[in-house]
């Protein structure tokens, strides 16, 4: 077990990640302070959501330590497993809303799952979670009734369902409109600075990235490593890298078209 240093939330040492015998990223070392909002950024294929899934414990990795709060998740087992798997709330790509249950239901699944609470304090909590992303009025709208934007919220609501303080996000704005997703940064950001949760968020949206992100890593699918990290406009304007220095051009001059 690592200490809790400096306020730190997710400690990676020495990580290998990939699937089989393919490595896909090798020897990161990176963390993530508590209260920040962590960027993860590369090209296409570069396995940063696989890197994601392997910081929540849904992958094992092929080396190394995750450290969430300062416990071991890559080696715990059992209850302890269990204890570090629920102290993070996950929102994957798809979002992945139960399309059969309405949003109060989205949220409370999880808390039926994992808690003793009685259903009327699930559901007051449920409607807390979905208040804080502002989609209280629609408690009991079905996911299919709602916007794609609207449906992110919700599902961010979800991974909230049991109190973490971490939460892991796998592109949140794929799929939305600038607008929409304009909003869903301001959704995460008050989330973040008003109510101190961490995010880990897998993101190629520049214009998020630069609203949002209090320091970013950016991956490299040929090094397989780390090529830049920090915060993204200090590596705009500083990057010698020309890998760097070209990726985010490029997408800015995308965006500014
Ligand atoms: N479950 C899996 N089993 C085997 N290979 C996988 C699996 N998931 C992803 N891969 C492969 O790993 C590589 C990295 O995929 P990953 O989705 O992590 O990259 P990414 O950087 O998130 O990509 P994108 O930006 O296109 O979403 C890809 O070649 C992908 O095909």
């Amino acid at each position: 077990m690592s200490d809790i240093k400096n306020n730190i939330a997710i400690d990676v040492q020495n990580l290998s990640i990939g699937y089989e015998s393919r490595v896909l990223l090798q020897n990161l070392n990176f963390s993530v302070n508590s209260g920040e909002i962590f960027v993860i950024l590369g090209g296409s294929g570069c396995g940063k959501s696989s890197l994601l899934k392997n910081l929540f414990g849904l992958y094992q990795p092929l080396a190394g330590d995750v450290f969430i709060e300062g416990q071991n998740i890559t080696k715990a087992i059992g209850v302890d497993r269990q204890k570090i798997m629920t102290s993070f709330g996950v929102m994957y790509q798809e979002g992945a809303l139960f399309g059969s249950m309405n949003l109060l239901d989205n949220v409370t699944l999880f808390m039926e799952e994992y808690t003793k609470l009685t259903k009327q304090q699930m559901q007051l909590l449920a409607r807390c979670k979905l208040d804080l992303v502002g989609l209280l009025p629609y408690e009991s709208y079905m996911p299919s009734e709602i916007s794609g934007g609207m449906q992110k919220r919700a599902a961010i609501a979800r991974a909230m369902a049991l109190d973490p303080k971490i939460l892991f996000l796998d592109e949140p704005s794929a799929g939305l409109d600038p607008i929409t997703s304009a909003d869903l940064d301001s959704t995460i950001l008050d989330l973040s600075r008003n109510l101190g949760f961490t995010f880990v968020i897998v993101s190629h949206e520049l214009a998020s990235i630069y609203a949002i992100a209090d320091k970013v890593i950016m991956l490299d699918k040929d090094t397989k490593g780390i090529i830049a990290e920090g915060d993204p406009k200090v590596l705009r304007d500083t990057s010698t890298n020309p890998q760097v220095h070209q990726f985010f051009n490029r997408i800015m001059s995308k965006e500014a078209a």
